[in-house]
């Protein structure tokens, strides 16, 4: 019976995609922020930890970012894509002429200021934790309105003011199930793998050397970030998701190919893909297990002086 910390309070987003996750036994533990989620895992207080890494409209969720770049690593071992539109909830009877106050997360608030600038152009906007958060604000008077997950209304004595608001039609947001290292989920084909590297700042063309051992082995590259090391400017980390899985030999040999070349390789997992690539993820030749398995028979015969 797993237990799953996500971003919480209840009624978010985070919530929702433990859910499409989450077995019928298993409890779900809402945490105040991302890194409270991830450290619950890494205590040993949950097994899984459920939060949002990026957002179709927004972005990339930094603090996702940053904090699974530190500490202990933990490896995600789902993914989970789901469609955002929000509610917007506010005290009983109040009306959308009384409303002064609107508060929400960041990335929401970013996704619904074209809803906003129409339908409540006066209210002063606030960033909230999450979107239930705000909603929590709201009960507790801190502000009028929130921006929320249309499920937060089931949760929160709150009125409905609006709900299927969306700037952009079809936004989503992708959330990973990340847990403490062990057996990986298996290959199916369709899989996606996250990294994070750090490389000499002072080498020129290092990126462009990291991109090369994927493009050379036929490796999709689905995403990149950058999130600055803190310290002083122009020193970063790189957050690569590339196509394939760590058991792919094609994958495995880039990945040591990484790790030759970069100060720091970090593993975030090799999952299933929430929805399919826009290229094929097979192998062409030249790069598939078993053009790898004779080039290192090869290899071997060369060495031992028994074929060439
Ligand atoms: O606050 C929430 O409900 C979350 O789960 C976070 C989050 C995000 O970080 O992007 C998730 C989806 C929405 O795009 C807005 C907020």
């Amino acid at each position: 019976m797993p237990s799953i910390a996500y971003f919480g309070p209840r009624g978010t987003f985070s919530e929702q995609a433990a859910r499409v996750h989450a077995g019928a036994d298993d409890t779900l533990e809402p945490m105040r922020t991302v890194p409270a989620a991830l450290a619950a895992v890494r205590a040993g207080e949950a097994d899984l930890a459920c939060v949002p890494v990026e957002n179709s409209v927004e972005g990339a969720v930094s603090a996702t970012m940053d904090a699974l770049a530190v500490d202990e690593p933990l490896v995600a071992v789902a993914e989970v894509v789901l469609p955002v539109r929000f509610s917007v909830l506010v005290r009983p009877n109040l009306t959308a002429d009384r409303v002064r106050t609107v508060a929400s997360h960041p990335h929401a608030l970013a996704q619904v200021q074209g809803w906003l600038a129409a339908n409540l152009p006066d209210a002063a906007q606030t960033a909230a934790n999450s979107t239930a958060a705000a909603a929590v604000g709201v009960l507790d008077g801190s502000w009028d309105a929130a921006v929320t997950a249309p499920v937060a209304a089931t949760h929160y004595p709150l009125d409905v003011l609006a709900t299927g608001i969306a700037d952009v039609e079809g936004a989503v947001t992708r959330f990973l199930l990340l847990r403490h290292p062990g057996t990986l989920p298996g290959p199916t084909g369709s899989d996606r793998t996250s990294i994070v590297v750090t490389a000499a700042a002072e080498r020129t063309g290092v990126l462009a050397e990291l991109l090369t051992e994927l493009a050379l082995r036929g490796i999709n590259l689905s995403r990149i970030e950058s999130r600055p090391l803190k310290g002083r400017l122009g020193q970063y980390r790189f957050y690569l998701d590339f196509d394939g899985h760590v058991h792919e030999q094609r994958v495995g040999d880039a990945l040591a190919a990484l790790h030759r070349r970069c100060q720091h390789v970090r593993f975030l997992g090799s999952y299933p893909r929430a929805e399919p690539s826009p290229t094929s993820t097979a192998a062409a030749a030249g790069n598939t297990d078993a053009d790898y398995a004779a080039a290192g028979e090869w290899l071997a015969a060369v060495r031992n002086g028994t074929g060439g």
